[in-house]
Formats: structure tokens, C-alpha cells, sequence
């Protein structure tokens, strides 16, 4: 898929994150590739997935365009989504539409640089880069670095962004004044109305995770809800 019929493709769309790391209980490829399937007949455009052999059974199962990305812990570095070119290589085989790696300025394992993952996946292949961040002062390192959009994905999960219950909204709106690149809004979008809150402020398209995809969050929010005064 090109660049201009991905961007139409999602633009006031919805993406679905399936994912589930080993610790979780539906971890498995053919458990996602059946949730993304779910996603799909329910009207996500896109779907993003953690690991190469997700990508691979979401694509063949759904068709749509997916984000993929490598979720691996290193010694030396904070940064764990798509921290190095291993990840990049592995998820360039089975070639995602876009790839989503951490683009904070926080320092990635190996000595390694955002710029040069940008330039090695742009030279290898179509593959846009999604930008994963969490501050306006990322956002403007991760544009400088060649990306292709920018995610709100780690608002809330660094040293130096806002700890919030709910979708940081005033870094979209903030972002979205700016930035010439498209703006995704994404990160604890837990209802509809949040949903088209963010596309109102902006944002190209949303990425709506653990409340479509994670059932064992879900339960947990009607379980302690009734217990709620
Ligand atoms: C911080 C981090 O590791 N976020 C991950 C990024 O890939 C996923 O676990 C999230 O589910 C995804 O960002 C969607 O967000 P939410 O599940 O809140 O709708």
C-alpha cells in the first residue's frame, strides 16, 4: 500500500491495537489474528501488533494495513518498543505497512539512533515509520528524524509526561497546531465519545487498544465498577 492510500485509508479512521505480551492470557498469534478479524468486521481500517509473527497472521487473516512493532526490554535503555535495527529487520520481513518504534529522546540501547532506523527502513522499503511518543519537545526530535506520523503512544509512561487517567488531549491539540505531519491520537481511549473527542481536536486517527482488545481490562473496569460508590 502507498503512503498517500494508507494516510486516506485511516484518516478519521479507526485502528485497533491487538496485542497480548507473553504474561497475558491471550497471547498467541492465532488469538490475535481471530481479534483483529473481530476488529475488522466492526469497522477498524487498520490494526497494530507487537512482534513479526503477529504482523504476519493479522495480514493473512485481515487484509488491512497493519503497524507492527517489536515490544523487547534491553539492560541499557528505557526504550522498548522497536529499540534497535534486530527489531526493524525482523519486522521488515514480514513487510507491515508501517512500522511503530519508540521515537522519545530518551537514549536507545547500543548507541543507537532514531535517524538512522528512520533512514535504514526508508532506503529498504514502502514501510512508513510511526512515530510513538510522549512530549511536544519528542515530537519535534522524531519530525527532525525523518518519521511519517507522529502517535501519542507513551504519554503517561515517561519520566516527563503527565501521569493521567484518561487520552492526553492537550498534547494532541497542542501537536496538532503544529505538526506537519499527521497526528495520531492514542493511549487509554477507553470510549467512543474520547474517540471522536480526539478527531475533533485534530488528531488524523486514533488507535484504541486494551478497551477493544485486552478482555481481562475490560472485565476488570465492570468488576470494580459495580463495587464503585
Ligand atoms: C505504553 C505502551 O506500551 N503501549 C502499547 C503500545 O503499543 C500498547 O500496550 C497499548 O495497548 C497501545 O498503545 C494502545 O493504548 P491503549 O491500550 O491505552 O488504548
Amino acid at each position: 500500500m502507498d503512503r498517500q492510500s494508507f494516510f486516506s485509508s485511516i484518516h478519521k479512521n479507526l485502528i485497533v491495537s491487538c496485542q497480548a505480551l507473553e504474561h497475558e492470557p491471550l497471547h498467541s498469534s492465532y488469538i490475535m489474528a481471530k481479534m483483529a478479524k473481530a476488529a475488522k468486521e466492526g469497522g477498524a481500517v487498520a490494526i497494530r501488533s507487537n512482534s513479526a509473527v503477529d504482523v504476519a497472521a493479522i495480514k493473512e487473516e485481515t487484509g488491512l494495513p497493519v503497524i507492527g512493532l517489536v515490544k523487547r526490554d534491553y539492560p541499557d535503555s528505557e526504550i522498548f518498543i522497536t529499540a534497535t535495527l534486530k527489531e526493524v529487520k525482523e519486522l521488515l520481513e514480514v513487510e507491515p505497512a508501517v512500522i511503530a518504534m519508540d521515537a522519545t529522546i530518551r537514549k536507545r540501547p547500543n548507541g543507537e539512533t532514531l535517524k538512522d532506523l528512520v533512514q535504514f527502513i526508508h532506503e529498504q522499503s514502502d514501510t512508513l515509520v510511526m512515530a510513538d511518543i510522549a512530549t511536544i519537545k519528542d515530537a519535534e526530535y522524531a519530525i527532525e528524524c525523518g518519521v511519517d506520523m507522529i502517535s501519542t503512544t507513551l504519554s503517561g509512561y515517561t519520566a516527563d509526561s503527565p501521569k493521567l487517567d484518561g487520552p492526553d488531549f492537550d498534547l494532541v491539540e497542542q501537536l496538532c497546531k503544529t505538526s506537519p505531519i499527521p497526528i495520531i491520537g492514542e493511549g487509554r481511549i477507553n470510549t467512543p465519545e474520547q474517540a471522536r473527542k480526539m478527531l475533533e481536536l485534530g488528531a488524523w486517527s486514533i488507535v484504541v487498544g486494551s478497551a477493544i482488545s485486552r478482555p481481562q481490562l475490560i472485565t476488570k473496569s465492570f468488576a470494580e465498577g459495580i463495587n464503585a460508590k
